[in-house]
């Protein structure tokens, strides 16, 4: 799991280290162009020229170090510094200086070209970025994107230039990097979209700030996950144990042409590694969702129409027993489906996972959520997150992590907001990004085999966040591992629930 900093927490990150762990300035600059320098060494071979772009701050400064380093070791360098030479910062003149021996010349950016093969250095702004780039320092990210349209590969220094480092929001015009090598930690608009994507292959790369030099954040911390947190947390099984070891989730979903969204649920449970399977549901599709997976039991709920009140006892009888429940895809919802949830919710103490309508209805009154006994999940998409929060999600989408750990607190739940990069946010504020997944997903009843996945998870004891950091990350990967040898397009939630099985063969599972 790596921390994830907002500018302000870089800036204050910097300054700590030179303050309390004797790291000037100058010598993080010289490890950061180092870095920097072995990248774009790694991009291209001796025959090629590297360009380097440095802007007025210290990330020009990166880029002056990185210049430094690749003439050095015989390179060909053509260095582009854009902006008013006599406003550099202390560390940029001292480094621009140390170039003259070798007679390393600023260019002007309207005299160089840079062609398939060549590499580019864009070390233009940084984390000090604070408004559009305009004038000359937008024609140079023009410059850089039409060079590498026409084939030149690109470095960025830290962040690409013209992107927001705490948003992922990208100013116009922005850099598009092939890799970005960030300094120290990992910034919060380089692990959201668009923000990863335009970073390319992003590293994080050590240049002597200790991780003690950023200061916790309690309640306001974002985590980055990796793979060995999620596989941590599944515990080899062990070979005395039977069905009984790995729980029971009842599943209430399902209605009428939507038996599928309560089958795909319940595979989503059964791949999961849950030891039993129950789908509640209304009796007339009962057979259908069994057609599905034999391995299900069905609990037929006699009544008709949309979920109310006269379901509450039914539904208390069939979650007796269970250690999870998953309440939401393709459920038929009607006016007291939300009062039937408000009542089943504060008399059941095992966790609940609600998605698809089960949300739809929670947003009528979410002080269902408060009255709820166990803890609780919710796993909107972003359309359904709007109606959680009445916030539109144009601008829900500009604010996922803030809106996500607000929710999560105030209504004190694990929330995942999905979409490209999930966000999993616990109610204590920490909140995780999610890197795994692909737009192969982007396809009906993803949603549904998540949602069993999770509910398989805490029936196993997982607790929460954990279980659905682990549920979200291994959901993801199973697609990334089915489109590596299948491609994107033929992509469909029943492939992400078999292979389910993938991800616990490669995590030994
Ligand atoms: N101790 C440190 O602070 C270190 C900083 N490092 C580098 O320094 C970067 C941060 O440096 P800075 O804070 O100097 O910021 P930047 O180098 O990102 O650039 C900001 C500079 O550009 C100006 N500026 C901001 N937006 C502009 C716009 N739209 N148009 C024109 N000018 C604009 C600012 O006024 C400032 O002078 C990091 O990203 C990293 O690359 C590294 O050298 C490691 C050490
Ligand atoms: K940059």
């Amino acid at each position: 799991m790596r921390r994830v900093l907002t500018a302000a927490r870089m800036r204050a990150a910097d300054q700590a280290a030179e303050a309390r762990f004797g790291m000037p300035s100058p010598l993080l600059m010289e490890n950061a162009g180092r870095w920097l320098a072995d990248a774009a060494r790694e991009l291209g071979t001796t025959a090629l020229r590297y360009v380097v772009v440095c802007g007025p701050g210290n990330n020009g400064g990166d880029g002056l170090v990185a210049a430094r380093f690749l003439h050095i070791s015989g390179l060909r360098v053509t260095l582009v510094l854009v902006g008013d030479r006599a406003k550099l910062t202390p560390e940029s003149q001292r480094n621009l200086h140390a170039l003259e021996p070798y007679k390393l010349q600023p260019q002007p950016i309207g005299s160089v070209e840079a062609r398939a093969g060549d590499v580019v250095v864009d070390a233009l702004f940084g984390t000090g970025l604070t408004r559009a780039p305009a004038g000359e320092f937008a024609e140079a990210i023009q410059h850089m994107l039409r060079w590498r349209a026409a084939g030149a590969k690109v470095v960025a220094a830290d962040i690409p230039s013209g992107l927001h480092t705490d948003t992922g929001e990208p100013f116009t015009p922005c850099v598009e990097a092939d890799i970005t090598v960030t300094f120290g930690f990992y910034k919060q608009g380089q692990v959201l979209e668009p923000g990863a994507t335009l970073c390319g292959d992003l590293r994080c790369v050590d240049i002597g700030i200790p991780p003690e030099a950023a200061t916790p954040q309690e309640g306001r911390e974002l985590f980055l996950l990796e793979e060995a947190d999620a596989r941590g947390t599944i515990a080899p099984r062990r070979s005395d144990t039977h069905k009984g070891s790995y729980g029971h989730v009842l599943v209430v979903a399902g209605s009428h042409g939507k038996s599928g969204a309560a089958a795909m649920s319940a595979l989503g449970a059964l791949r999961g590694g849950a030891g039993l399977v129950t789908v509640a549901t209304r009796s007339e599709v009962v057979e259908s969702v069994l057609g599905h997976a034999p391995e299900v039991m069905g609990w037929p709920l006699e009544n008709r129409g949309p979920l109310g009140m006269a379901d509450l006892e039914p539904l208390l009888e069939a979650a007796a027993k269970k250690d999870v429940l998953v309440i939401g895809p393709g459920i038929p919802r009607g006016d007291e489906t939300v009062k039937l949830l408000g009542e089943l919710l504060s008399r059941v103490d095992v966790p609940a996972v609600l998605d698809a309508d089960a949300l739809n209805a929670v947003a009528t009154d979410l002080e269902v959520l408060r009255r709820a006994k166990g803890p609780v999940v919710l796993t909107p998409h972003p359309g359904e997150m709007s109606r959680l929060t009445g916030v539109p999600t144009k601008d829900l989408q500009k604010a996922r992590v803030e809106v996500s750990r607000d929710f999560a607190r105030t209504h004190e739940v694990t929330l995942v907001l999905k979409g490209a990069r999930t966000l999993i946010a616990h109610q204590d504020g920490t909140v995780y990004v999610n890197p795994t997944g692909n737009p192969g997903m982007a396809t009906g009843g993803m949603g549904d085999v998540l949602s069993g996945l999770l509910g398989a998870l805490l029936a196993q004891g997982l607790k929460l966040p954990e279980a659905a950091w682990t549920g979200v990350y291994a959901h993801g990967l199973s697609a990334d591992l089915m489109v590596a040898r299948r491609g994107r397009m033929g992509l469909i939630a029943t492939d992400v629930a078999k292979g389910m099985c993938n991800v616990w063969t490669r995590w030994n599972r």
